[in-house]
């Protein structure tokens, strides 16, 4: 569904991508881990058409990315940057339902649509009509996850979407994600810090180092088998490599065998 072929990216003459090929397949998780700076926000903002590439493409659905099928695709993304990037101006409701209000979706539907987000999210309906600087950065990042899902997407591009949240709704929103990704057969693109968090939504994990992918494929293989000496470093860098990887086994579906 997402493909980035030969894709290459400088800011100001410094490299952020330099010559990416990765595949994500449709109705699976594909999460981006790695260094900070090595690269994985630019691959979000490139698939958002937010920036374009120097070299190479990206494709959406078999088609490149490209001023005359950018607002069709983008129609078909959902979006949420690294800090949830909420207007300030705008309240919570305000927000989630800005598209789906310029799509011309009738009240009653947006409505409807946008409390079933925030049961899913557990905003409680006292925030609703808050600004996002009346809210606290969890509560931000709910918001912001509900915007980029409010017109049921094809594609969800998630910039560390629960890395505010504190670690009961995190462990809670985890787990209703992927069920949800999965059940809708959504084809999700999610950037992570926590490779615990990697290893539980991914299908394909894909580590990156200094604009490059270094190892992509499943869990279970990134920690069994590292390409490089860095892969591994990267796991054992992390509090419990052993549990990651049974729980890594636990997560494996039978196309990962
Ligand atoms: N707008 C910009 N102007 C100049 N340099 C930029 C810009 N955006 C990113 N960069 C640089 O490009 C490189 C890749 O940045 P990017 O945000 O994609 O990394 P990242 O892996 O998402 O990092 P992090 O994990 O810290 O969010 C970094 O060296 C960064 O400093």
């Amino acid at each position: 569904m997402l493909r980035y072929l030969g894709v290459r990216k400088q800011y100001s003459g410094q490299i952020a991508l330099d010559g990416v090929d990765l595949d994500c397949p449709e109705g699976r998780t594909s999460v981006l881990i790695g260094p900070s700076g090595c690269g994985k926000s630019t691959l979000l903002r490139l698939a958002a058409g937010l920036i374009r590439p120097d070299r190479g493409g990206v494709w959406f659905e078999g088609a490149p990315l490209a001023a005359n099928n950018l607002r069709a695709a983008r129609l078909r993304m959902g979006y949420m940057i690294q800090e949830g990037g909420l207007f300030p101006h705008l309240s919570v409701r305000g927000n989630v339902e800005l598209m789906a209000r310029e799509l011309g979706w009738p009240a009653e539907r947006r409505r409807a649509r946008f409390s079933e987000l925030a049961e899913l999210v557990r905003l409680p309906a006292r925030l609703w009509e808050r600004y996002p600087l009346e809210l606290s950065g969890g509560q931000r990042q709910r918001a912001a996850l509900m915007r980029a899902l409010m017109l049921d997407p094809d594609l969800i591009l998630l910039d560390e979407p629960l890395g505010a949240l504190d670690p009961i709704i995190r462990v809670e929103l985890q787990r209703e994600l992927a069920a949800i990704f999965a059940r809708l057969h959504k084809t999700v693109l999610m950037v992570t810090h926590d490779l615990a968090e990697a290893v539980f939504f991914g299908d394909r994990l894909v580590l990156m180092r200094a604009g490059c992918v270094v190892q992509q494929g499943s869990a279970q293989a990134l920690l069994q088998s590292p390409a490089e000496a860095f892969v591994a470093d990267f796991v054992n860098a992390q509090r419990a490599p052993q549990r990651l990887l049974a729980e890594a086994a636990e997560h494996m579906r039978p196309a990962d065998v």
